[in-house]
């Protein structure tokens, strides 16, 4: 768990892209590279569950979440909540999103801060209001908690409840989520807003399909843990290598104050090209989620190797985002490898997966981009930061992939 891609690495010279390891105290199936995973994502003839893959790590805190689910039923699910996506439902979230990143904003102080508590906090108060459409006020650390402590169960190692561990704290966590959002229903259901809580108990497909209010229980629980831890981690690393390269910090800011205004409009989220390259690199070097498990539903051949029927499979788009193979000197940060004279990505179209891929390719990834752009522009136009220049952030690898120090940075208010 130290060096994940120092182990994967080493497995994949010795063994290939197909290999039995041990996790959690299961065997499991490591399929590595583009390759293995182009074919697990597309997934031709249904032979991988997702079901079967998630439900071991976070079933009981993520109970029947989108992406819990599986094959036709997953379809009918998705095709509904499709409609909580579209460009004007994204129009509405970003328009709720700027002045709230605003008032968040003006709360950092100068000099020394630790970004990741500061950011993790923008993203849990920018999802209460665009997820929720409200203030949480008071319960707002009460949420805060009930978050970190569903999300963080998923990595128990001790896989039962004791009392004061990581997997009684998720189920605690995950009761008190769900009371906040079945008290919201008849309020949300009884009128049409632009958050995405309204918006999934007003979702209605061409064939008047609708989720029930339980079925908006269970999304709105795993679309804002989906949405909130790794959005936070993409923006901790932009701010890392940004410190890191001041020049590109410098570049991105220039790009900002040319657009003239401080909060954007969704028609600006084209006129931001160098964020869209560093947020790609980010994303290279930081897989939010590191890993996908899966779970064979029939035997599986692939590629000369036979995967029997129930086995447990793991894909890594971490590793697979520091193959040298694919991308060169792949260790440094380098948004200009995303930029048309070079598009590195282009090599293998799942080389670059830390949105997924496939039937369950990440549903959120245009709001992601849009949350990242709007909230980073703000802070460049508002801060310029540094980190001492032998700074190398620890990452913690034990949950998903955060600063193991919170990254301090110095802020200094421009
Ligand atoms: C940088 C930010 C994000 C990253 C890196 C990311 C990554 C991913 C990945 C890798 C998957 C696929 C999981 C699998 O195949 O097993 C996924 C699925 C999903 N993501 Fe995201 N995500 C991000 C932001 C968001 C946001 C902002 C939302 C919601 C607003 C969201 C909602 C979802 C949902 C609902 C799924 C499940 C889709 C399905 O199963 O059909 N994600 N995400």
């Amino acid at each position: 768990m130290r060096d994940p891609v120092g182990l994967m690495r080493q497995r994949y010279d010795q063994y290939g892209p197909v290999s039995w390891t041990r996790l959690f105290g299961l065997r499991v199936v490591q399929m590595l590279g583009p390759d293995a995973n182009q074919f697990v994502l597309m997934n031709k003839g249904d032979l991988f569950s997702n079901h079967g893959g998630w439900d071991f790590f976070i079933g009981p805190f993520f109970h029947r979440g989108i992406m819990l689910l599986d094959f036709e039923e997953h379809r009918w699910h998705r095709r509904i909540m499709q409609q909580a996506f579209t460009k004007n439902a994204l129009r509405g979230y970003l328009e709720r999103m700027g002045p709230r990143i605003t008032a968040g904003l003006d709360t950092w102080p100068e000099g020394g801060i630790k970004v990741l508590p500061r950011v993790k906090r923008l993203t849990l108060d920018l999802a209460t209001d665009v997820f929720m459409g409200q203030e949480l006020g008071p319960r707002s650390e009460q949420v805060n908690r009930a978050f970190v402590d569903t999300v963080r169960a998923g990595t128990a190692l001790l896989r039962f409840p004791v009392p004061g561990l990581r997997w009684s704290k998720g189920l605690r966590g995950r009761r008190v989520l769900e009371q906040l959002f079945r008290d919201e229903i008849p309020t949300k259901r009884a009128q049409e807003d632009n958050d995405l809580f309204s918006a999934l108990c007003h979702a209605t497909t061409e064939d008047g399909d609708r989720f029930s209010d339980d079925d908006v229980v269970n999304h709105m629980i795993f679309l804002m843990m989906a949405a909130h831890d790794t959005t936070t981690i993409t923006l901790s690393n932009l701010f890392y290598h940004l410190a890191s390269a001041p020049e590109w910090q410098e570049r991105l800011r220039e790009e900002s104050r040319a657009l003239g205004k401080t909060q954007l409009e969704y028609e600006d989220l084209e006129k931001l090209p160098g964020i869209g390259l560093a947020m790609k690199e980010a994303l290279r070097l930081c897989a939010p989620v590191p890993s996908l498990p899966r779970r064979t539903v029939r035997d599986v051949e692939y590629d000369g190797f036979h995967i029997p029927k129930g086995s447990f499979i793991t894909m890594a788009p971490y590793f697979t985002h520091y193959m040298e193979e694919y991308w060169p000197d792949a260790e440094r940060f380098d948004p200009e490898r995303f930029a048309e004279h070079r598009r590195e990505d282009k090599v293998h179209p799942y080389a670059w997966v830390p949105f997924g891929g496939g039937a369950h390719k990440c549903i959120g990834l245009h709001f992601a981009d849009m949350q990242v752009k709007a909230i980073l522009h703000q802070v460049l136009l508002k801060y310029r930061w540094r980190v001492p220049a032998d700074y190398v952030m620890p990452v913690d690898t034990t949950s998903l992939p955060v600063p193991k120090d919170g990254l301090p940075v110095t802020l200094e208010r421009l």
